[in-house]
């Protein structure tokens, strides 16, 4: 920004510039005329984010100033794009008559929108919720603590909870993921928050906890929070505090749909961690898409707000039994009565009910929610009497929090028109009959047409113009319009209002009296339109509490309806969960590997317990030793949020936390590499698992050197069998980890099965005891195509090195024993590559490598060198 005085500046840019020093982190579209414009910075950025020229408007202070423009009309189209890039956007309006203004019109901040506070219908997805969160820090006795609050605007659900370290902090952040971030300006973490998008940066003192307290009780108007559960998180609250004032702020209202904060408590519900809510793809696929993930095979969902709650459900599993169960025995009856057919139409016609309820409760809502809430209240008591009959309880609790509306049934049928225009402000929203001042005044307007058709065949009676014709144009108002030819023609009383190419134009002061009384009308009907659209809004304000309540209940039926709909198609079965320990799951299945793959998925089966909870998994690349890994966490996932899982049989003892470290990625932007990532993983492991904690781990130790690598495994698998005693599923290539499996009490070796057909391999996904035999690397290598003198030519090396080390190289047959052996040794072994006189030289050239700051072609080149060379 020009930093010259304010005193070298236009009046106008004066106006701007205090306008802008109150917003100075947003955007500001400043209104001139019929366009939005941005000033300096602000300019710069959003030509550079919505791809608009930059261009300068004049001069102020000695300088051009740089300007973006937006015309007024296409203005919705780009704060969305801005908004969804994380922007916020300061819309100033001009309040101030231009006739009349002396300076600069008047102008005024007419709305703030915000990534995290929009409600707004065209800025919203339909599917996933819009978080606003907010994170203060305290430190406690030398322990970061992070107080988190986090709000839904668009449906008033409001959150609070803290959590201990920086590690829970990013976990909670890719739990969440919130579309805005406010942290205090000295935020400790600052700069990997600041990684984020839509970060807004606020001064400490929002953050302050007794401020934070006195607005907490103010918006639930209580005494104190002790009904909330709150009183103790000192920093949650702190953070709650800040967000209230934000969202209030933005909105520019009060928040009547915000009615209370809930206590999430970290010991209710399985703990997942960043890393394993990408690995186990609930929503986002491992490419950051929304296909083949477990959303897409279970959400059948009827209403958006449904959709939503089920993806909340699957990325916190809770462990109350009691809760489970009570979800388990609505879906096998709803299933065993097919009751979720029945109420797949009227839950559709609920729609996204709690987004339209805080739309009224922010007085935006648009005339077209207002059908949809009417529809939505038309719908409930079909539901009403079908879950009538029904026997759970849970069901009967839900149904009586679902309340049909009667009068605001009946209101809302009389008062609209069956497709109300998009806003209010054009009228035509209210229907005949509802209110007799509205009708009165619409006939007169109506009747206008009748009475102008009827002027106009009268006076071509009397005048006898046949060219004579009677209209309205908005600026000239009503006249009568006759032909140039006849204009000479018209009455003395005909007075002349304008002259066109080929007519005259008169008007009368019948007329003129008529057009006083009709404008009038008009403009009387539309503020009658608007007065009665306020007191429709007030009504429904009036039962707000109980609408939300009933939106709630629908939302949780219509994901336990999706659950029973989902365990008929996906035939899948209600698991027994407890807390005595073990899992054992018979024909599990992969949910979403089972709905992409066209060949039949062969089920396997899990016993752990006690005295069997690590299980070493081995078997050749692409035999499944993943997608089974995976399928046991998913099963367990979906035990705890109460859904029926992909098995014959599965009982499961309630887990506290899920832990995954598989797949490699690096983290550029967070500075660590591949292996760095792993070992990170890895560390919060072996730090947070207890004994409940399920824990899969692929190919630990496979980023460094194979004896580095190697021991790390080795070391860790000891950790988790003998101290943490966990369940845990240890996929690897390192077939020495076999021989520490049987070594271990508590540990067991499966592995999954391939065969050879006609020099080919075949995978059989099949899960059997024991340590596999072979890994068929170079079959698999084959298979992906990698070129036949390559093949052949790593045949030739594998035997070079079976003779060299005396390791005896099984690559025919499956074997049920292991048949590679390293001599002297009856440990199953994978042939080490390494292990050759021109292990060092080889070793020298590939740590000398900078890998990662090589393209894939020139790594591809170099292997080939190497490959030549050794
Ligand atoms: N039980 C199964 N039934 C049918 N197909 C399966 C089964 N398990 C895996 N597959 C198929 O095999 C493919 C490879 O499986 P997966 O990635 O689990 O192998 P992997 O052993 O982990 O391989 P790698 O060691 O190379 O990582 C899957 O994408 C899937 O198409």
């Amino acid at each position: 920004m020009s930093k010259t005085s304010p005193d070298n500046h236009t009046p106008m840019m004066r106006q701007y510039f205090s306008l802008k020093s109150q917003h100075p982190k947003q955007l500001l579209f400043y209104r001139m005329g019929d366009f939005y414009e941005l000033f300096y910075d602000d300019a710069k950025r959003a030509a550079q984010l919505l791809d608009i020229t930059l261009t300068a408007r004049g001069h102020s202070g000695g300088q051009p100033i740089p300007m973006a423009g937006i015309p007024f009309h296409a203005a919705e189209n780009y704060i969305a794009r801005l908004v969804r890039l994380g922007e916020s956007v300061v819309v100033v309006e001009q309040v101030g008559d231009p006739a009349t203004s002396k300076g600069p019109v008047e102008r005024q901040v007419a709305r703030i929108v915000t990534p995290g506070t929009i409600s707004d219908e065209a800025y919203l997805e339909e599917k996933r919720e819009n978080l606003l969160l907010s994170i203060a820090h305290q430190n406690r006795k030398g322990l970061d603590i992070f107080g988190f609050s986090y709000l839904d605007m668009a449906s008033g659900r409001f959150c609070v909870f803290e959590v201990d370290g920086f590690d829970a902090l990013s976990s909670e952040l890719q739990r969440l993921t919130p579309r805005e971030i406010l942290i205090s300006e000295d935020f400790p973490a600052r700069q990997t928050i600041l990684l984020e998008k839509g970060v807004s940066e606020l001064g400490p003192w929002h953050f302050d906890y007794e401020s934070s307290y006195r607005q907490l009780i103010q918006q639930f108007n209580t005494k104190d929070l002790s009904g909330f559960g709150c009183e103790a998180l000192t920093a949650a609250v702190a953070s709650a505090g800040a967000l209230l004032q934000y969202a209030k702020d933005t909105q520019r209202s009060a928040l009547p749909h915000i009615q209370s904060i809930t206590v999430e408590h970290k010991d209710d519900s399985v703990l997942i961690d960043g890393a394993t809510r990408r690995n186990l793809e609930i929503d986002i696929n491992l490419a950051g898409g929304s296909s083949n993930t477990l959303i897409s095979v279970l959400d059948e969902c009827a209403t958006p707000m449904g959709s939503r709650l089920l993806k909340r459900w699957l990325h916190t599993p809770i462990r109350d039994l009691a809760e489970i169960e009570a979800r388990q025995q609505v879906v096998e009856e709803m299933k065993a009565q097919r009751l979720y057919e029945q109420l797949e139409s009227p839950l559709k016609k609920i729609g996204d009910l709690e987004r339209i309820l805080s739309r009224v409760a922010l007085r935006s809502a648009r005339p077209r929610d207002l059908v949809r809430l009417k529809q939505a209240l038309e719908a409930t008591p079909e539901i009403n009497q079908l879950l009538a009959t029904t026997q759970s309880q849970r069901l009967s609790q839900l149904n009586s929090r679902i309340v049909a509306q009667p009068e605001l049934t009946t209101t809302l049928n009389k008062a609209l028109v069956e497709n109300p225009p998009s806003v209010v402000r054009d009228g035509g929203v209210f229907a005949k009959g509802y209110d007799r001042e509205l009708d009165e005044l619409l006939s007169l307007s109506t009747n206008a047409t009748d009475y102008l058709a009827e002027m106009e065949r009268s006076e071509k009676e009397r005048t006898g113009i046949s060219s004579l014709k009677v209209g309205f144009n908005r600026v000239h108002g009503y006249y009568i319009e006759i032909s140039r030819l006849h204009s000479d023609q018209a009455p003395v009383e005909y007075i002349r209002r304008q002259t066109l190419k080929n007519a005259e134009r008169f008007i009368t002061p019948e007329l003129k009296t008529f057009e006083d009384k009709a404008l009038s009308a008009k403009s009387k009907a539309l503020a009658r339109e608007k007065e009665l659209y306020e007191a429709l809004l007030d009504q429904l304000n009036n039962a707000l509490s109980e609408l939300q309540t009933s939106s709630q209940a629908l939302a949780q039926l219509d994901v336990l309806t999706t659950f029973s709909e989902r365990a008929e198609a996906l035939n899948l079965v209600c698991p027994e969960l407890h807390n005595r320990g073990g899992i054992q799951i018979q024909g599990g299945r992969h949910p979403v590997v089972e709905s992409v793959i066209s060949e039949p998925f062969v089920p396997n089966d899990l016993d752990m317990h006690e005295n069997r909870s690590l299980l070493m998994i081995t078997g050749p690349n692409m035999g499944g030793k993943s997608t089974y890994m995976r399928q046991i966490a998913l099963i367990a996932l979906l035990a705890h949020t109460g859904a029926f899982v992909p098995a014959e049989s599965a009982s499961i003892s309630v887990v506290d936390r899920i832990f995954t470290r598989m797949g490699s990625s690096d983290d550029l932007a967070g500075g660590r590499s591949t292996f760095m990532v792993e070992m990170t993983e890895t560390a919060n492991i072996l730090n947070n698992a207890s004994q409940q904690s399920l824990v899969l781990m692929d190919e630990v130790g496979r980023g460094t050197s194979t004896f580095d690598g190697l021991s790390l495994a080795w070391a860790a698998v000891d950790y988790l069998a003998n101290q943490l005693k966990c369940y845990v599923l240890f996929a690897t290539h390192y077939f020495e980890l076999t021989t520490l499996a049987e070594q271990l009490d508590n540990a067991a070796n499966v592995h999954l099965t391939a065969t050879e057909y006609e020099d080919e391999i075949v995978f059989l996904h099949k899960v059997h005891a024991g340590p596999a035999s072979q890994s068929y690397g170079l079959q698999v290598a084959q298979l992906a195509g990698v070129p036949r003198n390559v093949i052949s030519h790593a045949k030739q090396k594998l035997v070079q090195l079976e003779v060299s080390t005396g390791v005896e190289v099984e690559t025919e047959t499956v074997q049920t024993e292991p048949k590679v052996k390293i001599a002297g040794s009856d440990t199953p072994q994978q042939p080490d590559l390494f292990a050759q006189a021109d292990q060092d030289a080889l070793k020298n050239a590939l740590s000398e490598l900078d890998i990662d700051n090589m393209t894939p072609q020139q790594a591809i080149n170099e292997l080939y060198r190497l490959k030549t060379e050794f």
